[in-house]
């Protein structure tokens, strides 16, 4: 993998290249992975075209990481800190292969998360695959919880088309309606804001569009997926998504969200997610 350093809409980012043609960007902004090119050029990852740009803000596509909150189950900001944040670039790690980005607390992070910490995001990259890994570390001296995810954005060709498969039979919250219980449908289809956290099954999902399957394979650390997508009514509040934005998306999201990590003084948490075309 060959890595060069690029302006990705006017902000510092990291290119990686590999043998087969395949790439990906990663903006240091986050860590927030923004696109990702199988070596047949087709793009794997939905990044708003709207999407802000200005070092500060949350950018809406690609990977954010959620992190140490999820969404609005806290007192942080939605979603945590860690997407709000510049990584730095530590290089290819020599056993793996893989990109490291990381973070470490602050005088900005300890204002608002009373812990010292490092965070990694590891990228990994091989013929038809990504796996984006993210490890926390507890440098400080107490304990302390958090929640994480990996808020991946999947391109899809048109979102009528699509079917989610792998989650029939696990225990579903449906947030729009708080209403809990077992999914009995062998595939989602989507024609309406969606967003439910679901008990992460052993086995990976399957997104199934006309133009190919994707698997989608998690980490048994994250307990938890997402799926959402905003839909046309929501879709079109979101300033930072065309109006037409949520039918080239579906976020389907490796989490550990219902029972918090608690993490000692010097242990470490890993998840991960994996793409995979089939
Ligand atoms: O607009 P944000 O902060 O990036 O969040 C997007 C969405 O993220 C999803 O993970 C949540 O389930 C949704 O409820 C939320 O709206």
């Amino acid at each position: 993998m060959d890595i060069s350093s690029i302006e990705f809409r006017g902000q510092p980012a990291l290119r990686a290249t590999g043998a087969d043609g395949s790439a990906f960007a990663v903006s240091l902004h986050g860590a927030q992975l923004l696109s990702w090119t199988t070596a047949d050029r087709v793009e794997r990852l939905y990044l708003s075209p709207r999407a802000v740009f200005d070092g500060q803000a949350a950018i809406r596509g690609g990977v954010p990481i959620c992190c140490p909150q999820f969404n609005q189950r806290g007192m942080l900001p939605k979603h945590g800190f860690m997407r709000n944040l510049p990584w730095e670039n530590r290089g290819i790690d020599a056993t793996t292969g893989e990109l490291v980005l990381r973070l470490r607390d602050s005088e900005a992070t300890r204002k608002l998360w009373p812990h010292a910490f490092e965070a990694r995001l590891q990228i990994g990259m091989a013929a038809g695959r990504l796996r984006t890994a993210l490890t926390l570390l507890n440098t400080g001296h107490g304990p302390f919880s958090f929640a994480a995810a990996l808020h991946t954005y999947l391109r899809v060709d048109d979102i009528a088309h699509v079917r989610l498969e792998g989650l029939q039979g696990a225990n579903r919250w449906d947030s729009l309606r708080d209403d809990r219980h077992v999914e009995t449908t062998p595939a989602l289809h989507f024609d309406a804001e969606f967003d439910s956290v679901y008990a992460a099954p052993a086995k990976p999902l399957r997104l199934v569009q006309p133009s190919g399957t994707l698997e989608i394979a998690q980490s048994a650390s994250c307990s938890e997926t997402v799926v959402w997508n905003p839909g046309a009514v929501l879709g079109a509040k979101l300033a930072d998504m065309p109006e037409d934005g949520y039918r080239h998306m579906l976020c389907v999201e490796a989490a550990r969200i219902d029972e918090q990590v608690l993490l000692a003084s010097g242990a470490q948490w890993q998840g991960w997610q994996q793409l995979r075309v089939l």
